[in-house]
């Protein structure tokens, strides 16, 4: 039977059935025929394992099995209570701070925040000498100690969805503020909260047994790991094995719940792979429900057609992106052009696949001609394909080379590292490469850059590097997102210099670049196609010269006239914004917009139509455009 779940989720499967093993078992220490955790028997203290007692007795003569057997369940429940108390308490807070702001935020994420300013021994200290140790003491002190990291998480989590467009679609119409939160907010924020409960499940086992160990926790004789360890210390040159025992129990458990964590981290991470999160099952049935792949050669690169993306709000999908369809020929630029929230950038990722798991593609093909001239349709590869593909044949480029860069690694490690990926050869050979590879894009002192962190370059010098690791592995189709928008004008001239003079260049000659930018100057300058985005669906396609020259569609005349060629020329803004695309007007969704509407325009939505050899417009009257 094939895996039921994606690559991503079969990462989990060894470390969570590690820990469902470890806490069945302390769940099932009643049940288990184990010796009674308390009963001492002096006259056999500290005796060395035997068959009645596996992991020996301890200085009172008590099974040391049964004690770290009960003893895991007194430290996973305290740990495991508090995580969830102060999850709940900390969500809670997080929530209102960062949906209303203000004093709400005041009152509740700053207050928690008072939290912090206090030692944990001494806050410890505090309560034990307010309410005397025990388990329910332990599970207050923690649950307090952990309340302002559940609320910072969960207060930044809920700043960012609460500007996006569903989260105020909802609010425009009427929902309460519970509703928005608990049913909108909350669902998105979850992952990164599961990832900090699991943090803080392990953080809890270590101060709860620290706390145990100082006295401060679970009460004797009941056992508990951090009490274990300090009985065993003040015998540890008699008996050595009583200090393993739990140390080994304490440290394992951590160390298995961290890498369920770091593991949890990747699965639930929105800027992973699209399909991280979905379940194999599901994404088969997806990938079922789409047009199989065809055998038929791509004509050129990659050929879109009728992509439509969907995006899950509360209120139903919303098709974000509707029938794109374009190609890519070997070594030609295409850029794709439209306003804020045309649809560009989600139309780029999906090529990568690397949308975010709210989006996903519900209808069309990306039929894209690998290396050995094979054709594939990436949305119906499997992760573990894409993966392989992803930085090899096709690679992208992001807008923010700054937050693009991991700061703690040095930048010619990094690049290095998209080489070894893909089997680039020794590390040796990996930082040669670098080296060569830096000196082609034009960093000076290229062994130097190779060594610098990232703080210590320029933001062009970053989108140098981050352009090196991209053509690293000699790409079939670049995608670069608005790859200068970050950058001042004259680094900008650099960068598209740079792009183009590496299309030419031999080892990458024949890489198709597809580039989305918002700045038509760009797109006349690098470009040989143009596909014009109009909320969510392509307008006008067709070479840039002759678009440029002669626009078929009143959006894409707008657009120019808006970015006049010389200062001589007027600068004429588009009356109104782009529709959201949760309220599209009924027919031709820029007929609002449009100086050339009329009653038409209004009541059916226009097909595309061709206009002239390898150009289309979706427009009733291409040829009245000006
Ligand atoms: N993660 C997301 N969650 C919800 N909606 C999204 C998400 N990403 C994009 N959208 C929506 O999809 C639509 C298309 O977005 P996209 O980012 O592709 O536009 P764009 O043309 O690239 O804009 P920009 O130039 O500002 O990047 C927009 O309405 C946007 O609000």
């Amino acid at each position: 039977m094939k895996a039921l779940f994606s690559p991503r989720f079969n990462q989990l499967a060894l470390p969570g059935a590690l820990l469902a093993l470890i806490v069945l078992t302390v769940l099932a220490a009643p049940l288990l025929p184990l010796a009674d955790p308390v009963k001492q028997m002096v006259n056999q203290r500290l005796a060395a394992p035997s068959p009645g007692h596996l992991l020996g007795q301890d200085e009172y003569g008590r099974d040391v099995l049964s004690r770290i057997i009960w003893g895991g369940r007194v430290s996973l429940t305290v740990s495991f209570l508090a995580a969830f108390c102060a999850g709940v308490i900390g969500t809670l807070l997080g929530l209102v701070g960062g949906y209303f702001r203000g004093i709400v935020e005041l009152m509740s994420v700053r207050l928690a925040e008072v939290i912090l300013c206090f030692p944990p021994m001494l806050l410890a200290l505090l309560v034990v000498t307010l309410l005397g140790p025990g388990a329910v003491t332990l599970v207050l002190v923690l649950t307090i100690l952990f309340t302002p990291a559940y609320a910072r998480v969960a207060y930044a989590e809920t700043l960012s969805a609460r500007t996006l467009d569903y989260v105020t679609a909802q609010t425009a119409l009427g929902a309460t503020s519970s509703r928005v939160l608990f049913r909108t907010v909350l669902p998105n924020i979850a992952p990164p909260l599961l990832v900090q409960f699991s943090l803080t499940v392990a953080a809890a086992m270590m101060l709860e047994s620290g706390l145990s160990f100082l006295g401060l926790g679970v009460v004797p004789p009941s056992p508990s790991w951090g009490l274990m360890i300090r009985a065993a210390r003040s015998v540890m040159e008699q008996a050595p094995l009583l200090l393993l025992w739990p140390c080994l129990a304490l440290a394992g458990t951590v160390l298995l719940l961290n890498v369920f964590c770091d593991r949890l981290r990747d699965v639930l991470d929105p800027r992973g792979a699209a399909v991280g999160v979905i379940p194999a099952f599901l994404r088969k049935s997806r990938a079922a429900a789409l047009p199989q792949a065809t055998t038929e050669p791509a004509p050129g690169l990659v050929r879109i057609d009728n992509l439509t993306l969907s995006l899950k709000t509360p209120a139903g999908p919303i098709k974000v992106v509707r029938n794109v369809s374009f190609g890519i020929a070997p070594g030609e630029t295409v850029a794709l052009v439209g306003e804020s929230g045309s649809g560009k950038t989600l139309t780029a990722l999906a090529v990568m696949g690397l949308l975010p798991p709210v989006i996903t593609p519900v209808d069309g093909s990306i039929r894209f001609t690998r290396r050995d001239g094979t054709v594939s349709d990436l949305l119906q590869l499997p992760e573990a394909d894409m993966r392989r593909l992803r930085g090899n044949d096709l690679s992208i480029v992001f807008q923010d080379p700054s937050s693009s860069l991991n700061p703690v690694h040095r930048c010619g490690k990094q690049v290095a590292e998209a080489i070894l990926a893909h089997g680039g050869g020794s590390a040796r050979k990996a930082r040669d490469r670098v080296v060569e590879l830096f000196r082609r894009v034009g960093l000076p002192d290229p062994a130097r850059r190779a060594n610098a962190f990232p703080h210590e370059l320029s933001g062009g010098q970053k989108q140098r590097v981050m352009i090196a690791a991209a053509v690293a592995n000699t790409p079939r189709l670049l995608i670069a997102d608005e790859p200068t928008t970050a950058l001042d004008v004259t680094v900008q001239a650099q960068i598209l210099d740079l792009l183009a003079e590496l299309k030419s260049g031999a080892e990458t000659s024949g890489m198709g670049l597809l580039f989305v930018t918002h700045n038509l100057a760009v797109v006349r300058q690098i470009a040989d196609r143009v596909v014009v985005m109009y909320a969510g669906e392509i307008v006008e396609e067709g070479p840039v010269g002759e678009v440029f020259a002669h626009p078929r569609h009143p959006y894409t005349a707008a657009l120019l006239a808006s970015a006049p060629e010389s200062e001589a020329e007027e600068l004429a803004a588009i009356p109104g914004t782009v529709p959201s695309p949760a309220a599209l007007p009924p027919g031709c969704h820029f007929a609002p917009r449009c100086a050339l509407s009329t009653q038409a325009c209004a009541t059916a939505h226009p097909d595309a139509v061709e206009v002239g050899p390898g150009r289309t417009a979706r427009c009733i009257r291409p040829m009245e455009v000006a």
